[in-house]
């Protein structure tokens, strides 16, 4: 294909968006569909399709919009002018390059002219949300949200060392570099698409996951024989993860055993032992219960674009129901002088600190040890976790 028939395809897919289909699956049935393109083309249109995502009310004001919603056209359209490329050379109309442009689409839209939450992309009713979560910084994390977001690996270090993996990497052509947000963790600077084929995946020396998720689980205090119960385990990247810090006996549960399919090869790659457990097996107690709770995922928008935009305030009420619901049912399960950690990829506060403040005055038995709120400024997702210990 050539790169202006991408363009054509982005809108195509971007059209599909608006009327309420998930990106993804969009993503996939046109990759069916579409057999000629190849891995390339897939890859480019799948990036127009997230950049448009991530900054869908800045480039529908540059592609002419306003404040209203954008058609596919005016997405790439505001694309291209937020790139510094008059649409013109790009929309010809040879081949299967877009339409050339009507003369209502030549526009000398300024993003400068735009409301405050246009330009930094963020839904109206969420701008006060992150201002009191997080105050002065809020537009830097909502811009952050705009750009895509680094693969990160986190290394196995029952298996190698950090400079072991980056080694590993290399060979299959793929650079890495140490991280901050956590010990184990690696950026990949350049190959990220071969990862999943690397030999140091597929034998376990390094895992896909976000720096600021290795670095909450770096702040439990796991011991050597605890007994340790993920309450929503999903795909297991925290349960692995906390299986790589110390000799734990580890168990995993997920209200949607299907959700965890893909614990068991995980765990065989990276030398772990996981039970897997439905609500019926678990042990009355555990020593360590974590609570990696559904939310909002307001801390991996860069990830997730769609979920900015599919958020509502009605959404958002009934997850801080369900988090607290959930948390009352795995505070069950830390046994006497156990602890319980409580962790959202969010960064709004009702998820975060204002969960923790229920739950304390819901369970007396419980004491906070210490929260953090890691901000998506630091490099990784915006994350969040509270620590308690039980009486
Ligand atoms: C944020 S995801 C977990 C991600 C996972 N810990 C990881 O690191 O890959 C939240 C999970 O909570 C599960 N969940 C939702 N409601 C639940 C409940 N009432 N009890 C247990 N798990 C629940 C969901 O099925 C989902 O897999």
């Amino acid at each position: 294909m050539t790169p202006d028939a991408r363009l054509s395809s982005a809108i195509e897919i971007l059209d599909g968006i608006r009327t309420g289909e998930n990106a993804e699956r969009l993503l996939t049935g046109w990759a069916r569909a579409n057999r000629y393109a190849g891995s390339k083309d897939r890859a480019a249109i799948r990036d127009h399709v997230f950049d448009a995502l991530r900054c869908l009310r800045s480039y529908g004001w540059l592609g002419g919009a306003g404040e209203g919603t954008a058609t596919g056209r005016q997405l790439i359209i505001g694309a291209l002018r937020a790139a510094g490329i008059d649409p013109q050379e790009r929309f010809t109309g040879a081949g299967y390059a877009p339409a050339p442009l009507a003369a209502n689409e030549v526009t000398d839209t300024k993003i400068e002219d735009a409301p405050r939450a246009v330009r930094i992309d963020c839904p109206d009713w969420l701008l006060p949300l992150f201002e009191d979560a997080l105050g002065g910084s809020a537009d830097a994390v909502l811009d952050k949200f705009r750009h895509r977001a680094p693969v990160f690996l986190r290394v196995n270090r029952r298996k190698a060392t950090l400079g072991h993996a980056i080694e590993s990497l290399q060979a299959d052509r793929i650079e890495a570099r140490p991280h901050p947000l956590s010990e184990s963790a690696l950026e990949v600077t350049q190959g990220a698409r071969a990862v999943a084929r690397s030999q140091a995946y597929l034998t376990g020396l390094v895992e896909l996951q976000d720096a600021a998720s290795q670095a909450i689980i770096d702040m439990l205090p796991l011991e050597a024989g605890d007994s340790v119960l993920d309450f929503c385990a999903g795909g297991g990247g925290k349960a692995l993860a906390m299986g790589a810090t110390a000799d734990v006996e580890l168990t995993a549960h997920d209200i949607d055993p299907a959700r965890m399919q893909d614990i068991a090869p995980r765990a065989s790659r990276a030398g772990l032992n996981v039970t897997i457990a439905r609500s019926e097996d678990l042990q009355p107690s555990y020593d360590f219960v974590l609570c990696d709770a559904p939310c909002s995922g307001a801390g991996s928008w860069a990830r997730a674009p769609q979920a900015k935009w599919l958020l509502t305030q009605e959404r958002l009420d009934a997850l801080v129901e369900l988090q607290s619901s959930i948390l009352d049912e795995a505070c069950e399960k830390v046994g006497a002088g156990g602890h319980l950690a409580y962790a959202t990829c969010s960064v709004l506060e009702a998820e975060n600190a204002g969960q923790t403040a229920a739950f304390l005055a819901r369970h007396r038995e419980f004491k906070l040890i210490r929260d953090r709120l890691v901000s998506p400024l630091e490099g990784g997702d915006g994350f969040y976790i509270a620590l308690f210990s039980r009486d």
